[in-house]
């Protein structure tokens, strides 16, 4: 390890400050373009010792465990509360400019939609139980250390209030100290706690955790690897006005606000259609909107997923018709001859992008398309391959739903014709 002072040139696509030095960029966490710092340096990874020039558009982190010396441990749940609004907000943005640029993709990109400290519906804990207590919070960058938090500004209200509720439903299910997850979703019916990472649950913990839930209020559903273990109430979302189930441990978009602007820029688009289809539907999320329109045809690799949502087209009046399909998209995209009954498709895959899937929607007549993404990158492959085919790209706007982390989420508008 050396010690020495540096000028922050840049920002990585992690966030990081990068400082070029004569064997290749070093990268700085928590430092900002412009600033003098003192830095220890292990190969190309610094971190700050000493401030001597900050940056304007440094602020005070919202969060004692942030930062290189926040209290009690550097928390690595965020990366980005050093950077004043303004700032942080071109530097998401100008994620997607530059994924988009990187594949010659030359459109207007939009401002950012915001997010707002305290939104976060869903949230996964690292925890482990120890001799005293159990530790419950996140791990710290790049380790598996957990640092146990007393406050989260990210986080509902509705969670945070329940901190000791999920302690003691952690320490009931733990019987050992292997580290494990807490996936928490706040629902309107009360909390939805989906545990993972231990290998099995004794009777005598199901019995314990079984105890613990009936002694508390506000927790919906406990579950285990993906299995129930208790359910004072069925957890329930609702997607416009359309109440769902999600089945233990589901993907759901992490904040209401991101969700519901995903959902507004998708039926804005979309308009009235006679018949779409919505690709990586999950529960619902986008489907189960856009069939207050037309006909909607929901596709989907995950079984329970797939379930769910058609429980809740079943069960809704007022809807048009919904067809579930389970399917792996990777392997078995829609074809050509299979999407050519759609006006309109929708598609929102996991981080690897839908590329596969883009190549017969390319070759395809549906007339419009709404790419929503978790990911830039695979976003701007999957614009390119369609702009190849002839769509153009009318809009696209960068979300932010993981506050002050590099994530940032799209959503892009195309049409052909
Ligand atoms: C980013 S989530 C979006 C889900 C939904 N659109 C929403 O907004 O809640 C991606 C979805 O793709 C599904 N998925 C992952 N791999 C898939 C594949 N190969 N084929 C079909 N669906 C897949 C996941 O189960 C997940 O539900």
């Amino acid at each position: 390890m050396s010690t020495e002072t540096v000028t922050i040139d840049s920002l990585g696509a992690q966030g990081d400050g990068i400082f070029h030095a004569s064997n290749g960029p070093v990268y700085v966490p928590f430092s900002l373009p412009g600033e003098t710092l003192g830095i220890a340096r292990v190969k190309n990874h610094g971190t700050i010792i000493s401030y001597g020039e900050t940056s304007p558009d440094r602020v005070a982190p919202a969060c004692r465990h942030f930062g290189p010396d926040g209290q009690g441990g550097s928390c690595g749940g965020c990366s980005l509360q050093h950077m004043a609004k303004p700032a942080y907000n071109a530097f998401k943005r100008s994620l997607v400019v530059a994924a988009l640029k990187s594949k010659g993709i030359d459109v207007a990109v939009g401002e950012l939609i915001e997010a707002q400290p305290g939104e976060r519906r869903r949230v996964v804990f690292a925890a482990r139980r120890t001799e005293k207590e159990l530790l419950i919070g996140f791990n710290q960058a790049e380790s598996h250390h957990i640092v146990a938090i007393e406050e989260c500004p990210i986080a509902s209200p509705g969670i945070l209030s329940r901190l000791d509720a999920l302690k003691r439903i952690g320490t009931a299910i733990a019987a050992n100290a292997d580290p494990f997850r807490m996936t928490v979703i706040e629902t309107p019916t009360g909390l939805d706690i989906a545990v993972d990472g231990l290998k099995k649950l004794d009777d005598r913990e199901r019995r314990g955790v079984t105890e613990v839930v009936l002694s508390m209020r506000g927790i919906a559903r406990v579950s285990f690897n993906g299995e129930i273990v208790i359910e004072p109430q069925k957890p329930q979302l609702d997607f416009g006005g359309v109440p769902v189930v999600p089945p233990p441990g589901t993907f759901t978009q992490a904040t209401v606000t991101a969700e519901e602007a995903m959902a507004r820029l998708t039926l804005e688009h979309v308009g009235k259609v006679k018949r779409s289809a919505d690709l990586f539907a999950g529960i619902g999320t986008f489907a189960l909107r856009l069939a207050r329109v037309g006909q909607v045809h929901a596709v989907e690799s995950d079984d329970k997923a797939v379930r769910a949502l058609d429980h809740a087209a079943r069960n809704t009046q007022g809807l048009k018709p919904v067809s579930v399909e389970k399917r792996d998209l990777f392997r078995r995209p829609l074809m050509v001859s299979e999407l050519k009954v759609f006006d309109a498709v929708v598609f929102d895959p996991p981080r690897a992008g839908a590329e596969a899937q883009c190549k017969e929607l390319a070759r395809s007549t549906v007339k419009k398309v709404v790419a929503v993404s978790c990911n830039p990158l695979s976003l701007a492959r999957d614009l390119s391959i369609l702009t190849a085919g002839g769509y153009r790209v009318t809009s696209v706007t960068p979300i932010d739903q993981f506050l002050w982390t590099p994530h940032v989420e799209v959503v892009a508008t195309l049409v052909k014709g």
